[in-house]
């Protein structure tokens, strides 16, 4: 028992323990929802002596499959975790369709259509039958429909007289049928099928004891239901889920599904999980304050367990390619102000649409930094990778016509286009498969009609012998995948093909191959165990025989699963760092320290095509929540496409720009121990912190405009600005574009003001800047503090303004700070010893910033200023903030949290009489708590098996011991 429930909060116990049948965990964005989730099957296990193989657990996706299983590994060993069925839900449904799909018609080697088999399909019916419909919306119809539960027998017999609906229908039948004539089930029809079946035989899950779902809130009607199938016989069901990250209700998904719950079950206990363990305080005040903006939303209550941390940023740029640039030299600055202890995986760019990428990717590779793409192309679907699994889908299961169609003149066998289509063609219209045809054609039974030269033939021979020869194959040895990956290269001239087609990147190419051939070993050896633990599972309900499932058939089906999210490098385990571009919806579920949202504009986020902005709202909230420690928005005023942009409406909301600092935040080493507490890490010294400063081209992100507007050092005239060493270098010249550039004033600026260096013009805006700023937040403060004084008071940095402000300002020197010894500093708390802080009733001027105000001038060792911060003594209701908030300096007179005190004594009240002070002597060695564990990008790289393959991503070289 002590082991499941160590280290969990009181609610996540409750949850975990709680003998409800029908139990909804509800719970904001980092509390723990998984790790509950975990914690509760192994109860089961470990307490209620459910077996393993009579508990499902329902994944969102099958990376989040893959870590639950690793988790749970950690409490009940890996014999017993391998005995659970851990899938998606199209995974779970395969499994039984696999099983006893034969009750509901299912031949026995039934292929999956992934999402390109359906696109091609749809797209050549709509060709054959001369539609008007876009294919890719027809197909994206077809499935709505199937999610909604509707199949194509009804929407025909509910289709009005309307043209362009019967049309519609027209499509959708044929599709069925065609998906029926391959032998095919796509996504969809998985689901559907699956419930047809639960339906009819409930015997099938006679054996479920107990059945959880995560991410319940992205379920839509079909899964509902498979749900309840599912769980039919006893009924005990947990659910975890948050209604604020429901972002797929573009795939049909129903956040309704929720209330269905109770309203069926009435029952159902509702457990509310209030801790956030990922996020700073600053980021989720920020987050929540966007979220809020939903006014249907029923009020929840958020606790931050770090401390507040670095105010997000929300920066204005003048256009998609400057803001590119800034993205990056603030990767650059971040990494070298905190001594590198940031590495470039700790980033991340999160993406409302996957084209947004192209700016981005090109300035991240122009100044030499590697990265990778989340949800843009995925390994499988790498052209070599899909090439091979097709000529595999081929040869397992040859009526695959549409695999048949993409391979037969791959590499070339001078079978064209028009050939193929000819011959889809006469093969339907005389009831065969593609392969029937060719197949008695190269054997000279079947005369063909359409109308093939002498090389086409011999083509189509050679495709066929390929086929053949590797059926015999897989036939004498059928778990040989490797094999028969090895046999297939080397009878295609594989490598030669990928040499002459790819010259430039051929190698890549071919490790990809490796890739897969390496997987297929995985699959091999998995393979050999699977069917034992089948019968096991289902031998006690069922008492049927289990169907063998070639090696192959599962390597393809799990493939086909796989392709929805797999990418090989989030899976690899090689310490390479790239920074992360993932689309937001690709980023559900993960977290990263630092993390970007590009493009905050209105048509972009939310989008000019989304229907619902109530779901874009929370895409946003669901980016900013994946941040740890460090979040910045950002708004470009010319889009890629060089159209004028306006702020997204969710950052304009009253009161939104408070939460958010202008610019990229200054570091000082106290800020950087305290990141450093956050993120769990070792702190680098002061002496390496200033080394890596030292090196940067700008220590400010000071060299943008804070307005969005262009910077004037990239005026034409500016002859070597970026000669200057306060002027980061981008890579490429601006200065032409900038002449054209219609937000720049078009008078040339005058250079008789007698100023020696941009950096000192900047010092001169700077001094403006927050002197205006200044001004404002006391008005602002003391407006709603009684006059008390400025609260909350934006840090203050040099260099920003627009260029309007320039010309009034003369040059003013730089400060030399002094560095300090490493022991003058200030000591953040570890997480543990931090108090919790309700957010749900924030005011945001009652926030305060990691920077404590008394901080000796000397702390901003490196940090030129052109003005000194302002010092004053902090209010009470400062006091109890920095005491209840734990990011304040620990030698601050007036407010100090007692930091050795349990975990659990931390409830608000408590914190609020927080007494006493401490000194650094006194403070524990830090150790993060035990229960904690990671849901980054690296941990889930170095995780394993995917739905009965292990996803060692390992080259195949680097593997080469193993055969
Ligand atoms: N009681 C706890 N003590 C310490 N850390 C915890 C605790 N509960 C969860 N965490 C940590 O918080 C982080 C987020 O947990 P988890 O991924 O389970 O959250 P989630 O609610 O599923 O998040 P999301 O909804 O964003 O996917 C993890 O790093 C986890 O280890």
């Amino acid at each position: 028992m002590d082991g499941i429930l160590t280290g969990l909060n009181t609610a996540q116990r409750t949850a975990v323990t709680s003998e409800a049948s029908v139990l909804q965990v509800l719970a904001p964005p980092g509390s723990g929802k998984t790790k509950t989730l975990t914690a509760r099957v192994a109860y089961f296990i470990a307490h209620r002596q459910l077996k393993p193989w009579n508990i499902i657990v329902c994944t969102f996706t099958v990376k989040a499959a893959r870590e639950m299983q690793e988790r749970i590994r950690g409490f009940v060993g890996d014999e017993v975790a391998k005995k659970l069925k851990i899938g998606t839900f199209h995974g779970i449904a395969l499994r039984y369709l696999r099983q006893y799909g034969k009750h509901v018609g299912l031949g026995d080697n039934f292929g999956v259509a992934d999402t390109t088999d359906s696109k091609d399909i749809v797209k050549r019916i709509i060709v054959q039958t001369q539609s008007e419909l876009d294919p890719a919306a027809a197909r994206n119809r077809i499935s709505a429909q199937k999610s909604k539960g509707v199949s194509a027998e009804q929407f025909a017999s509910i289709v009005s007289k309307n043209v362009e609906q019967r049309d519609f229908s027209q499509v959708f039948s044929l599709y069925q049928a065609q998906l029926k004539a391959c032998n095919l089930l796509d996504y969809d029809d998985l689901l559907l099928v699956c419930v047809e079946l639960l339906r009819s035989h409930p015997e099938c899950v006679a054996n479920v004891e107990a059945l959880l779902v995560d991410e319940f809130q992205d379920t839509n009607g079909v899964q509902y239901e498979l749900m309840n199938l599912l769980a039919q016989r006893r009924n005990v069901i947990t659910i975890v889920g948050d209604p604020d990250q429901s972002i797929y209700g573009w795939r049909s998904a129903e956040i309704k599904n929720l209330g269905r719950m109770k309203e069926q079950w009435s029952d159902t206990l509702t457990v509310n999980l209030e801790e956030n363990y990922r996020s700073s305080g600053a980021i989720l005040h920020a987050a929540q304050k966007i979220i809020e903006q939903d006014e249907s939303r029923p009020p929840k209550k958020l606790q931050a367990t770090h401390g507040i941390g670095q105010r997000p940023v929300l920066r204005k740029l003048p256009q998609a390619r400057h803001e590119a640039d800034w993205l990056t030299s603030e990767v650059k600055r971040m990494r070298a102000l905190t001594g590198n202890m940031l590495e470039l995986s700790d980033f991340a760019v999160l993406l409302r649409s996957a084209a947004l990428s192209r700016p981005i990717e090109t300035s991240l590779g122009a100044a030499g930094m590697p990265y990778r793409m989340i949800g843009g192309m995925k390994f499988y679907d790498r052209v070599e990778v899909k090439m091979l699994l097709d000529y595999l889908r081929v040869i397992d299961q040859p009526s695959h016509n549409e695999a048949l169609a993409r391979v037969i003149n791959v590499p070339s066998r001078k079978v064209g286009d028009k050939t193929v289509e000819g011959l889809q063609r006469e093969a339907s219209n005389k009831g065969l498969s593609l392969w029937t045809l060719i197949l008695g054609f190269a054997q000279g039974r079947t005369k063909v009609t359409t109308n093939l030269n002498a090389p086409a033939q011999r083509g189509i021979e050679q495709f066929v012998n390929v086929v053949l020869t590797l059926q015999k194959k897989l036939a004498a040895e059928p778990s040989g995948l490797y094999e028969l990956f090895a046999q297939l290269q080397k009878m295609i001239g594989l490598q030669d093909y990928l040499k002459t087609k790819y010259p430039d990147d051929h190698e890549t190419r071919w490790s990809n191959v490796e890739e897969l051939m390496a997987l297929a070993i995985d699959a091999q050896v998995q393979a050999s165990t699977e069917l034992d633990r089948e019968q096991e599972a289902h031998a006690p309900a069922y008492g049927e025989e289990a169907v063998e499932e070639s090696a192959l058939t599962a390597f393809l089906a799990n493939a086909a699963l796989a392709a929805s999210i797999d990418e090989k490098a989030v899976a690899d385990g090689e310490k390479v760092h790239q920074v992360t571009i993932s689309t937001i919806h690709a980023a559900k579920g993960l977290e990263w320290p630092v993390v970007f949202i590009p493009a905050c504009y209105e048509g972009s986020i939310p989008h000019s095509r989304a229907e619902d902005n109530d779901e874009e709202r929370r895409l946003l909230y669901v980016g900013m929540t994946r941040a740890q420690a460090m979040l910045y928005l950002s708004c470009p005023g010319k889009s890629t496409r060089q159209e004028d942009t306006t702020m997204s409406s969710f950052l304009e909301q009253p009161g939104v720009s408070s939460f958010f600092e202008e610019h990229g935040p200054s570091i000082s080493h106290a800020e950087v121990q305290s990141l450093a507490v956050t993120l769990r890490r070792k702190c680098p010294d002061v002496a390496a912190t200033a080394t890596t400063t030292a090196a940067l081209d700008l220590q400010e992100d000071n060299y943008w405009p804070l307005t969005g507007e262009m910077p004037f050092t990239e005026a034409p005239w500016q002859e070597g600005a970026h000669q200057n060493p306060a002027v980061p270098v981008f890579g490429n010249a601006r200065s032409a574009s900038w002449a054209n550039d219609a937000t720049h004033p078009s008078e040339p600026i005058a250079s008789g003001f007698g100023f020696t260096s941009v950096r000192d013009r900047f010092q001169n805006l700077m001094e403006e800047q927050e002197e205006k700023q200044s001004l404002k937040l006391d008005r602002l403060a003391s407006k709603h503090q009684g006059g008390q004084g400025p609260k909350g008071k934006k840090r203050q940095i040099e260099g920003q303004g627009s260029i309007a402000t320039f010309f009034e300002k003369k040059a003013k020197t730089v400060e030399d700070a002094q560095p300090v010894p490493e022991s003058e500093l200030p000591v953040s708390l570890p997480p543990h010893a931090r108090p919790l802080r309700d957010i749900s009733n924030l005011n945001p001027k009652s926030m305060q910033w990691n920077k404590p105000p008394d901080k000796p001038a000397s702390l901003l060792a490196h940090k030129p200023r052109t003005a000194p911060l302002h010092k004053r003594q902090p209010t009470t209701c400062e006091a109890v903030s920095r005491a209840t908030h734990g990011s304040e300096s620990r030698t601050s007179p007036t407010a100090e949290v007692s930091i050795d005190r349990p975990r659990a004594y931390h409830t608000d009240a408590d914190l609020r009489l927080a007494p006493a002070s401490t000194t650094s002597a006194a403070l524990p060695p830090f150790k993060p708590p035990a229960s904690l564990h990671t849901t980054s990008m690296q941990a889930v790289a170095a995780r394993g098996p995917t739905l009965g393959m292990r996803r060692s991503m390992q080259g195949w070289s680097a593997r080469g011991g193993k055969r």
